[in-house]
């Protein structure tokens, strides 16, 4: 345990010190399309993913992956960590996030997560999120983007289940695009807001996409939470061993 927290106290160190740097590549990336804008701000992620790896032993396997469809779609996944915001951008295609504003403004990270044609919604507002994630979300999957919606809107703790919101589903209804659903066990190794990290091997598994045509978003939901939740339950077998 000891040595889980030297690992992570070093592993941040090295992300504060990285993180403005790595902000004045994303801020000479400014004029670029916003594709090639996404690919270099998601250079950051890789090299998270890259230290957290050789820092604190976090590893992963994806279950599924030749399940990955060719063309953009709309992931919806557990929310456990922010491991799964960085570990996607190394999974999947080039992706935009469907997240609350108030991110946007955390320096420097919030800065760069700007620069990736984010949809960023008022959590409060409603009708009117939907509104916004379905023209925004046509936009961004017109420029080749997948999104990625967590439908429990905030990390919710391994065993726990938030309430389902409805913007990925409705996005998907409204588009015609299918949906990937997304379980994994990232909350186990590196929770919400914990300054421990704990060495090991997170699972990630991707189901069969679903066709939304003709289904209604309440339905699609449904759907989409009872195949994470069974899936989850499935590949995750509690508290890894370090502790
Ligand atoms: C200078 C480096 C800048 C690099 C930016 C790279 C992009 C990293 C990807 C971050 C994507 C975040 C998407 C999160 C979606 C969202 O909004 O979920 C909410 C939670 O998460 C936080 O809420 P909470 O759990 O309630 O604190």
């Amino acid at each position: 345990m000891i040595l889980a927290v030297l690992r992570s106290a070093i592993y941040t160190l090295c992300q504060i010190v990285i993180t403005p740097l790595y902000f004045l590549i994303i801020l000479a990336a400014f004029p670029l399309s916003p594709l090639s804008r996404y690919r270099i701000t998601s250079g950051w992620a890789h090299l998270m993913l890259f230290l957290l790896r050789i820092i604190c032993g976090i590893r992963y396997r994806v279950i599924g992956a030749e399940r990955i469809p060719q063309t953009p779609s709309i992931i919806l996944s557990k929310h456990q960590s922010a491991w799964e915001t960085l570990a996607f951008q190394q999974i999947f295609p080039p992706q935009v996030w469907v997240l609350k504003k108030e991110l946007l403004r955390v320096p420097f990270f919030g800065w760069g997560l700007a620069m990736t044609s984010p949809i960023a919604i008022d959590r409060n507002s409603g009708k009117a999120a939907l509104k916004q994630i379905v023209v925004q979300g046509k936009d961004r999957l017109k420029r080749g983007f997948w999104i990625v919606v967590f439908p429990e809107g905030t990390r919710i703790p391994p065993g726990q289940k938030g309430k389902y919101r409805i913007g990925g589903a409705w996005l998907a209804t409204h588009t015609g695009v299918p949906v990937v659903p997304v379980a994994h066990n990232a909350g186990r190794f590196w929770g919400r807001n914990a300054l421990v990290k704990l060495p090991g091997t997170i699972t990630v598994s991707i189901g069969t996409p679903i066709d939304p045509t003709g289904m209604e978003p309440d339905d699609l939901n449904a759907k989409v939470e009872s195949w994470i939740e069974a899936e989850v339950a499935r590949i995750d077998h509690g508290a890894p061993d370090a502790l």
